[in-house]
């Protein structure tokens, strides 16, 4: 399918608030995502001999991820990151290591390098100052971020009972990682930071379905909504690229954190239902 490119003002700003490359189906728009990443990659490693990624979880990564994983290119110089990760062991079904793991680690991309977000300890808070050291040392800065949205309007693990004011959501912050409580997700969290993940000069929003783009267009028209991902696409040093297409797929990947809050839910506290 021929890709459309459009750019979009929503609300007049000085430069469009992104960049949307919509495709028919969830297949076409997993391969387009992987071959753009993959030739960022490509760019990095002609560069600086060595390239860093930072990938999502939940379910909607599953196809882009099989794709990226059979694009040719050196992978073994390739740092992998989860953008988040929820506080349970590897091999738990949920883990967005394992997703990564059984998913990307494959094919072309079996020798690219995972750096774990994970710890075994009782706690994110326990193991904070050894992931934030990793973190800093191998995994930034990013060339790559590529984020999924949840239908309450969360990115990585950056949920919207997060105080509008929290670390995890200013641009300018200096800490790469948080030890995320929330409401919306049935487990702590660990994740990346707004700061972190505006370390990387190419930014990608992979989202599928109406609702999504609902909540979307809801959090970008309305400068006052307390959406994380108002603070993603607002603050963002480049346009994100949005690969977006209408039909959600039935469930994949590691399924969605339950207790999560409804898309009505999020556009509710835009003033958009
Ligand atoms: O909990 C999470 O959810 C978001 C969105 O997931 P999806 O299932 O709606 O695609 C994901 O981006 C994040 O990495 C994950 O931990």
């Amino acid at each position: 399918m021929k890709m459309q490119r459009e750019h979009l003002a929503v609300i007049a700003p000085v430069r469009p608030m992104f960049d949307e490359c919509r495709h028919g189906d969830g297949d076409a728009l997993a391969t387009a995502l992987a071959r753009c990443v993959a030739d960022d990659l490509r760019s990095a490693l002609d560069q600086r001999g060595e390239a860093k990624l930072a990938l999502s979880g939940g379910t909607t990564p599953l196809r882009f991820l099989q794709a990226l994983s059979r694009e040719a290119l050196e992978w073994s110089r390739v740092q992998v990151l989860p953008v988040d990760e929820r506080w349970l062991p590897p091999l738990h079904r949920r883990s967005n290591e394992r997703l990564l793991r059984e998913h990307l680690l494959q094919n072309a991309a079996a020798t690219a390098n995972l750096l774990s977000l994970f710890r075994p300890v009782a706690t994110p808070e326990c193991a904070l100052q050894a992931v934030l050291t990793q973190v800093a040392l191998r995994g930034l800065p990013l060339d790559v971020a590529v984020l999924g949205m949840g239908v309450d309007g969360h990115f990585a693990s950056l949920f919207p009972d997060l105080p509008r004011r929290d670390i995890g959501l200013q641009a300018g912050g200096r800490a790469p990682v948080l030890a995320v409580r929330s409401s919306a997700a049935p487990e702590p969290r660990m994740s990346l930071t707004l700061s972190a993940i505006f370390t990387a000069p190419s930014l990608y929003l992979h989202i599928e379905g109406d609702t999504k783009r609902r909540v979307l267009e809801a959090a970008i028209e309305d400068p006052r909504s307390r959406l994380p991902i108002r603070a993603f696409m607002a603050q963002a040093p480049v346009p994100p690229r949005v690969f977006w297409c209408p039909d959600v797929a039935a469930a994949r990947g590691n399924d969605s954190a339950a207790g999560e809050r409804s898309a009505s839910d999020a556009l509710r506290s835009t003033g958009a239902a």
